[in-house]
């Protein structure tokens, strides 16, 4: 899909200016930048929650907007998951809500994030780490051929970061495409093809990850970084 010189006012602010992005089928892109530089909101722009002020949104060819939703899996901070279901429930709901019933896609990918053995308790008992690893099957239990990350590392312990780094690096084998927002690019470049620094609302890097696109991507980024905190100070 592509986004050609795409801007987003709210409330008078400008928080894109002029993004251009072209994302290939199969490819992995990391949204990287400090607080505030409008990475969620690029997200929310191609997920289609937000529409652009101004600027052009082109699809994949032969589709549709709704097909492009239909084949997006989107993972925000908030989990979306219902503490009175079980593990199990909460995915066979998200599924049926596609118009699909497949007990063996859910078994699959509860397997994927390691949570086949605590599927039938309620999701109230899960830990934050297992909670998100739901969340991150949810995303997945329709089988998307995109996936949108919104920091899902945040907050996870090691094991739990292993399972969804090991998952991404399957998935991506596999021919996925995800556009993942992180804070940390030396993570970024283990997972991602691709990489955009975002400051102020626009993309002012974008690098290959890697070894010689992390050396100035990182210098960049941290000049950027000290320039915020000082902004906030
Ligand atoms: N509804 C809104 N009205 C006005 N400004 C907004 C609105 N939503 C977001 N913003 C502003 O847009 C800017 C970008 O926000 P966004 O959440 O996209 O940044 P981010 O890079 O994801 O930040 P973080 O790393 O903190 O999540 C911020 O300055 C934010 O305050």
């Amino acid at each position: 899909m592509e986004l050609k010189n795409v801007n987003l006012l709210m409330n008078e602010k400008n928080v894109l200016r002029s993004i251009n992005l072209h994302w290939r089928q199969g490819e992995s892109i990391a949204l990287i930048g400090a607080n505030g530089a409008g990475k969620s909101s690029l997200l929310k722009v191609l997920s289609t929650l937000v529409k652009p002020s101004s600027g052009n949104i082109k699809y994949p060819v032969g589709i549709s907007i709704r097909q492009w939703k239909e084949s997006l899996g989107i993972v925000f901070p908030e989990t979306f998951l219902y503490d009175g279901l079980t593990g199990y429930e909460n995915l066979q709901f998200y599924q049926k809500l596609y118009g699909k019933v497949d007990k063996d896609g859910i078994a699959q990918v509860l397997e994927q994030v390691e949570l086949s053995q605590v599927q039938h308790e309620l999701v109230s008992s899960y830990s934050k780490g297992m909670k998100q690893r739901l969340s991150i099957a949810r995303a997945l239990v329709h089988y998307p051929t995109y996936f949108l990350l919104d920091e899902p590392f945040d907050g996870l312990d090691l094991a739990s970061k292993k399972i969804l780094e090991d998952l991404l690096q399957q998935m991506h084998k596999k021919g996925m495409s995800y556009v993942l927002v992180s804070h940390d690019t030396e993570h970024a470049w283990k997972l991602c093809d691709r990489a955009l620094l975002m400051h102020k609302g626009s993309i002012v890097l974008e690098e290959k990850c890697t070894r010689e696109g992390y050396l100035r991507f990182s210098n960049l980024y941290n000049t950027l970084f000290k320039e915020n905190q000082h902004d906030i100070s």
